[in-house]
């Protein structure tokens, strides 16, 4: 999908919701645990709910490669069920050598329908080029994560420049590709850095996961993030997706979803 199709997607939902399918077999409702593709068909009943109001839908590939070739099973088959109206993200974060990159790449974008999937830049240039060797895909890449452990290293100033690791992994990577394949991860906790952020990349999308569970102000990642194409792409998993564990998962989750959408609407509107 290009950045022109992302864009015209948001104006006309007025929604830039992605939703997580960070599919944990425990957590699926009783009901469906027994059936013999139980990942498959919770994430169809979550995507028909849901579809209205987002206009993207995040995997983290962690919670299927966890169940083994049945995982992967039910991964490809979510990812060719989502419409093709909708971003494809692949939450892999990947990155190698250049050899093994170019075998992550080929995986999520040649045998998998994918648009993006999220990279870890820490290998440097030659593990992240792969990616952005395809056109209308796209690389995003980890800026300032949502986790109380990306302080470790992510806001360590480097001696060399006084610029913290993170502010340095985007006026890095930044040069490697354009606002058209190239996104960065901002978590949603980390809202009183978006200002300074956009100053650094005023134009790309970001990626911003950690509304709900981890407690990510929307409203504040939609103030200092929001730039003049939308420029978010905000997720949240867990709270659409185990919003009920009764029959009526699905309409809990569509719930959910609708509210942070109606939010997104009047943040786009100002
Ligand atoms: O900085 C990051 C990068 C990725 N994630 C991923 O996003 C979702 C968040 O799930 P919730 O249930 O909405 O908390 C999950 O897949 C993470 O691995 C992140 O949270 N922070």
């Amino acid at each position: 999908m290009t950045r022109t199709e992302l864009v015209a997607q948001i104006r006309q939902k007025k929604s830039y919701l992605t939703v997580g399918l960070d599919t944990d077999i425990t957590k699926i409702p009783p009901h469906l645990q027994s059936h013999p593709d139980a990942v498959f068909t919770f994430n169809k009943a979550i995507i028909d709910a849901t579809l209205e109001y987002c206009v993207s839908y995040k995997i983290n590939t962690a919670f299927y490669e966890s169940q083994g070739l049945k995982g992967w099973e039910a991964l490809e088959k979510t990812v060719h069920y989502i419409p093709s109206t909708h971003f494809k993200i692949a939450d892999a974060k990947r990155g190698d050598i250049g050899n093994t990159s170019s075998q992550y790449a080929k995986t999520f974008f040649e045998v998998l329908p994918f648009d993006a999937v999220t990279v870890a830049p820490y290998m440097g240039e030659d593990s992240v080029r792969p990616f952005l060797e395809y056109d209308n895909k796209w690389t995003i890449v980890l800026g300032l994560t949502s986790n109380a452990g990306s302080l470790d290293f992510q806001k360590l100033s480097l001696a060399s420049s006084e610029k913290m690791l993170y502010e340095q992994v985007l006026e890095k990577t930044v040069s490697w590709g354009t606002p058209n394949n190239l996104m960065f991860v901002v978590g949603a906790t980390r809202a009183s850095d978006l200002q300074h952020i956009r100053t650094i990349i005023p134009d790309h999308f970001l990626l911003v996961p950690g509304v709900g569970f981890q407690g990510g102000s929307l409203e504040e990642v939609s103030q200092y993030g929001l730039n003049k194409d939308c420029g978010l792409l905000v997720n949240a998993s867990r709270a659409i997706i185990f919003a009920s564990s009764k029959e009526n998962f699905a309409e809990e989750a569509a719930t959910i979803a609708a509210t942070y959408a109606a939010e997104m609407k009047q943040y786009l509107e100002v």
